[in-house]
């Protein structure tokens, strides 16, 4: 793999939340650090801005992302100004120029980087200027990345994947998918094909299901419109949901690869059983909040919500449950719930392994308790494993037991922004962490059938109430098949102390 940090980093939408909350600061982290080699920015928006401006509001944005930080000045320097308008050819040459003068001056190896940090609707067309006006056209390597949602549906996906195509192979593209930046994501494979007490395991001969919780406590706040088009099925499921699963699914790679990585990804996608039609509603649960109460702050309904419609039918909570019908997976339910204004912030995934054939130390009263195995994502990071063991001191009373390891406790630091993990592996040249366009059809194709009924149907919305775990539904959905949510709150335990 190419270890060329030399780059020319172009950043459309230089003067929105993205780059100001994300962006800048993760590639000042960089700079830090010393991962960036020679390197400029050139932020490009509509609105003017001289450079001055420009660099004061990285170094505002760095400040208020991370404090106050040495050598501030030197790495707003590297930053420049353009103001354009997307929709206009014009505006690329003179683009192309601009950058032309900044390779030479930073002596940048005709590599670039185009970040289209914008509204959706800009990067099929974005992508193709940057062709037809000769941006690409470099001695170095040329990489387009390009933020979620990656098209509305399959159809749009199709769409705006060839506009894309037309002016960069599937090898120069690199769909971000942010929560395949964050380190305990990261660490799934690690943990399963690491591990000799996990992967003999790790099939539907021991394992009865897995639950999969991204929750948050947000509401919409100021993306209504977006979101309105959207919903949490667009918004989460498609895209970070899937891919937690399938690293949770997927069968060992035979070498790290990007190629071999994706393409065992996709394998599990080609494996997700169809649900569609009356199936629906056995399989998938939605819900919108009406208001309630979180940290004692009163909030309101979602439809009261700024660019919301008064009679919306989008679902800000979803919970589903997704089969994966090949060898390894039959029999096994992966559930998965995500929503906004929930009781907690919290992403965990919880393994649940089948029940010992016999249970000799909790009769008649107790059950004995199922063994987990919980990855903590975020906000705590880590590992928990659940155990029975004896009660020190008792007969042969036992008790559950937890094996805890805390990311946070060992490194002592907060773990790296996944937007630095994940600009810094584009600069490397390495896609395993963004999306395939493969993966990115299947779970559209997947998802669209399921949309295509909620979107024929009005909903009785709200049907949760903020701060709460999401509608009753989504519990029964578990308790039909004889499971029950693992509380995420409770689970949190220990592991950070
Ligand atoms: N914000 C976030 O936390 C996240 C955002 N994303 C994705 O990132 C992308 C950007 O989001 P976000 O930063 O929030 O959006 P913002 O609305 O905050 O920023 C949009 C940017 O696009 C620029 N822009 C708009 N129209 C034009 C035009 N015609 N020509 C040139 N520039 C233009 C704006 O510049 P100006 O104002 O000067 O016109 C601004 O810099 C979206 O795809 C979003 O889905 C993904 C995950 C998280
Ligand atoms: O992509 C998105 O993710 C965020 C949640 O991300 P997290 O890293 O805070 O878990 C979500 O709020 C947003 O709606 C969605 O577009």
């Amino acid at each position: 793999m190419e270890q060329n940090m030399t780059s020319l980093i172009m950043i459309f939408g230089a003067t929105g939340d993205l780059a100001k909350r994300k962006l800048f600061p993760s590639l000042y982290r960089l700079f830090s650090r010393n991962k960036l080699d020679k390197f400029a920015v050139i932020g490009v928006a509509r609105r003017s801005l001289s450079n001055d401006e420009f660099q004061q509001s990285v170094r505002e944005s760095v400040t208020s992302a991370l404090g106050n930080k040495e050598n501030l000045d030197e790495f707003a320097s590297h930053f420049y100004y353009q103001s354009h308008d997307v929709a206009d050819s014009n505006s690329y040459v003179s683009l192309k120029k601009f950058a032309d003068q900044i390779d030479e001056t930073y002596d940048l190896e005709g590599n670039r980087i185009f970040y289209l940090a914008m509204a959706p609707e800009f990067f099929g067309p974005i992508a193709l200027h940057l062709k037809s006006d000769g941006l690409t056209d470099v001695k170095g390597y040329k990489r387009l990345v390009i933020e979620k949602p990656f098209g509305h549906d399959l159809e749009s996906a199709k769409t705006l994947n060839k506009q894309i195509r037309s002016a960069f192979s599937e090898k120069e593209v690199y769909r971000i998918d942010h929560y395949l930046g964050k380190e305990m994501v990261r660490n799934i494979e690690v943990i399963r094909f690491a591990n000799a007490i996990f992967e003999p395991l790790w099939n539907n001969r021991y394992i009865s299901n897995i639950q999969i919780t991204s929750s948050e406590t947000l509401g919409v706040e100021e993306r209504g419109r977006y979101y309105e088009t959207s919903g949490a099925l667009r918004d989460m499921l498609q895209n970070h949901m899937m891919q937690m699963v399938a690293l949770l699914a997927m069968e060992p790679p035979i070498s790290l690869t990007t190629d071999e990585v994706r393409s065992e990804k996709v394998r599990v996608f080609r494996s997700l059983r169809t649900v569609e039609g009356e199936e629906v509603k056995q399989y998938f649960v939605r819900g919108q909040y009406g208001e309630g109460t979180i940290d004692d702050v009163k909030v309101p309904n979602y439809r009261d919500e700024t660019m919301v419609d008064k009679e919306s039918n989008t679902e800000t909570f979803v919970a589903g449950k997704i089969m994966i019908d090949n060898f390894r997976w039959a029999g096994v339910p992966f559930y998965i719930r995500t929503g906004k204004r929930m009781a907690a912030k919290s992403t965990k995934i919880v393994v649940q392994f089948k029940d010992i054939p016999m249970n000799l130390y909790y009769q008649p009263e107790k059950m004995l308790n199922p063994n987990l195995l919980v990855i903590h994502i975020q906000p705590e990071e880590g590992i928990t494993l659940h155990l029975n063991a004896k009660k020190a001191g008792g007969h042969l009373d036992a008790q559950e037991v937890k094996l805890s390891f805390a990311n946070t406790g060992i490194h002592a630091m907060n773990t790296p922004e996944g937007y630095e993990k994940l600009l810094y592996d584009c600069m490397r040249g390495d896609a395993t962490n963004f999306t395939h366009w493969d993966e990115v059809a299947y779970s559209w194709a997947f998802v669209d059938k399921i949309s295509a009924v909620w979107e024929k149907t009005k909903a009785e919305f709200p049907n949760y109430e903020s701060g709460t775990m999401g509608p009753k539904a989504a519990d029964e959905l578990l308790e039909k098949d004889g499971f029950f949510w693992w509380p995420v709150t409770d689970l949190e335990v220990d592991i950070c102390k």
